[in-house]
């Protein structure tokens, strides 16, 4: 889908912002023109400025004034302080406004966003190489128009489902928290090259290798993680001695946990 002749807003040019920003003009989704982003910090803007040639602006409120879809990529604790500052001036049909905040809900950004459809959008870091996922929960203003603009916009950084939106803070923890996870992980089987002596750069390579191959392989393949692991463990093997090492060591639990807690995390922000 590709759209033009509209203004595409963005408030918060960070990395998630960024992120959307160079795919969308990538694939001609968006022109650099038609594009505004708000930032404070006045090296973002150059940044965004200077490699996109998108327009720039220190004034929010420029944004909500010349876009008929804005992505809001400000971090949750900002959101009342940004929001108290913006006028909504009437239009003729609601504009749409993506966020993209963890925890904040729908009727809080329907409430801050008065007149506005409003999709809330949980994405994740791989986004920046087109290898993201993200989950949507439209609110009911949003048209079906504007919906799949939403699902075009995001697909534009990898894949995307619809979720309703009270699993939206269980999205945030798994895939829009698991990266941080996953690259823990790396590390610390990197680390464990290095313990039984390979040299530190080799051992990332083939930590990173590791884990990107078996995801593909997963998914390629339509293979259940038990099958692919049973494949691996050759009986009296060295698969089945680093698996019980890591049962353990609580490797499934430490997981559960991590996404539970972050599930709790997410319900929190959103109630700040
Ligand atoms: N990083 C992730 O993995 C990830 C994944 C999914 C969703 N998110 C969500 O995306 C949002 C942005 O995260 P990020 O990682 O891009 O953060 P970031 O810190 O890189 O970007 C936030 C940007 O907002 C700008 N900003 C600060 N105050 C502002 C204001 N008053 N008006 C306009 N812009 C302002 C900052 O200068 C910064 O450039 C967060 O709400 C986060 O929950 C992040
Ligand atoms: N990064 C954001 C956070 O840590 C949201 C999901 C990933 O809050």
């Amino acid at each position: 889908m590709v759209m033009p002749e509209a203004t595409f807003g963005v408030i918060g040019g960070g990395m998630m912002g960024e992120a959307l920003i160079t795919r969308l003009l990538d694939q001609g989704v968006f022109v650099p023109e038609a594009v505004i982003v708000s930032d404070p910090q006045a090296a973002r803007r150059e940044i965004l400025h200077h490699t996109y040639g998108v327009q720039t602006t220190a004034e929010n409120q420029a944004v909500i004034d010349a876009a008929e879809t804005v992505l809001l990529a400000i971090k949750p604790q900002m959101l009342e302080a940004v929001a108290e500052n913006l006028r909504f001036p009437e239009r003729e049909k609601p504009p749409l406004l993506l966020s993209i905040l963890a925890g904040v809900t729908l009727a809080r950004l329907e409430q801050e966003f008065l007149g506005w459809a409003v999709v809330r959008a949980m994405p994740n870091t791989p986004a920046t190489v087109g290898a993201g996922v993200t989950a949507l929960a439209a609110g009911e203003a949003v048209s079906t128009a504007q919906r799949e603009q939403a699902c075009a916009i995001f697909a534009s950084v990898g894949t995307v489902v619809e979720v309703p939106e009270s699993q939206m803070d269980a999205v945030t923890a798994l895939s829009g928290s698991g990266p941080g996870y996953i690259a823990l992980v790396v590390e610390a089987l990197a680390d464990g090259g290095v313990a039984v002596g390979l040299p530190r750069a080799i051992a990332l390579e083939l930590a990173i290798a590791t884990v990107r191959g078996t995801g593909e392989l997963l998914h390629q393949g339509d293979l259940h993680p038990a099958v692919l692991k049973d494949r691996v463990t050759s009986p009296g093997g060295t698969t089945i001695a680093g698996i019980a090492a890591l049962e353990a060591g609580g490797l499934r639990s430490a997981l559960i946990e991590a996404v539970r807690s972050a599930y709790l995390r997410s319900k929190e922000l959103g109630q700040s």
